[in-house]
């Protein structure tokens, strides 16, 4: 039987008595790629705070590989990837190894610092996104693509079990979209790591994630795709054309 990797329990949510999040419930098991969809201020990234500690739920229990939010203190095993982090100010003084490297930090104790030996994971972590070249390079002066690998690298370099990645693709072009989501495939499929992704890449993601949470500050949805392709939840978020659109294309 899969490891229960996350799993929330009637988590709800208000911000200043405004419901964000109402009582949502959900497992995600080990090798799943899960894709969150759902349409703007739906609580997709206040839910992902919620996961990784970073927002408080009002009710409800959250649990990380089996242990509770509270206790859970095994940060290297996830790698997150925050939504709008591509936008640096031009003169960070950092380079793109030195923000990879920022990504091992989580998994040590005083003093954090980036030893010999993690160089060589570094070097990986580069030569996966194909960023091996602009190592030296500061990450101010990079595209928004350029950026947006380097980031993801940094959220790889642990090797995390767990991946969390919040809107990643926006500041991408189609083609470096592509890549990204191949690379992501190629993680879950080959290591076995667990995905789990906000987007709003909502007509694509089906060619991706194995499981699909449709949330509207609650889950509306929570399945394979191929049941949510043709169900009552879809041709009200979609519409029945593009329903039929995204299905066939799926
Ligand atoms: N720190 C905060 N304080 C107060 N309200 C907040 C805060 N963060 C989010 N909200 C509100 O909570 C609701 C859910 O926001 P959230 O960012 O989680 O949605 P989202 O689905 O990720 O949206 P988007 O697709 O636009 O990124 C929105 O109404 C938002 O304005």
């Amino acid at each position: 039987m899969s490891l229960t990797v996350v799993d929330v329990r009637d988590v709800s949510l208000q911000y200043h008595g405004a419901e964000a999040l109402r009582e949502v419930s959900f497992a995600v098991a080990e090798g799943d790629y899960v894709g969150i969809v759902g349409p703007n201020g739906s609580g997709k990234s206040t839910l992902i705070r919620c996961l990784l500690g970073l927002a408080r739920p009002d009710r409800g229990a959250i649990e990380l590989f089996g242990s509770p939010l509270a206790a859970f203190d095994q940060w290297h095993r996830i790698g997150y990837l925050p939504q709008g982090l591509q936008y640096f100010n031009p003169h960070f003084p950092a380079t793109v190894a030195e923000v990879v490297g920022l990504g091992l930090l989580a998994g040590k104790r005083f003093p954090r610092r980036v030893s010999r030996d993690d160089r060589g994971a570094i070097d990986r972590a580069l030569e996966l996104m194909g960023i091996g070249p602009i190592r030296d390079r500061l990450i101010g002066d990079l595209s928004g693509g350029l950026r947006q690998r380097t980031l993801l690298a940094r959220a790889l370099v642990s090797e995390p079990e767990l991946l969390v990645l919040d809107e990643p693709t926006t500041a991408l072009d189609p083609e470096t979209r592509e890549s990204f989501y191949h690379i992501l495939r190629q993680l879950n499929r080959e290591r076995r790591t667990t995905v789990i992704l906000v987007t709003h890449d909502s007509g694509t993601i089906g060619q991706y994630a194995s499981r699909l949470l449709y949330l509207d500050k609650r889950v509306v949805f929570y399945g394979g795709f191929d049941d949510f392709c043709g169900s009552a939840e879809m041709s009200d978020f979609f519409g029945i054309h593009s329903q039929h659109l995204i299905c066939h294309r799926h």
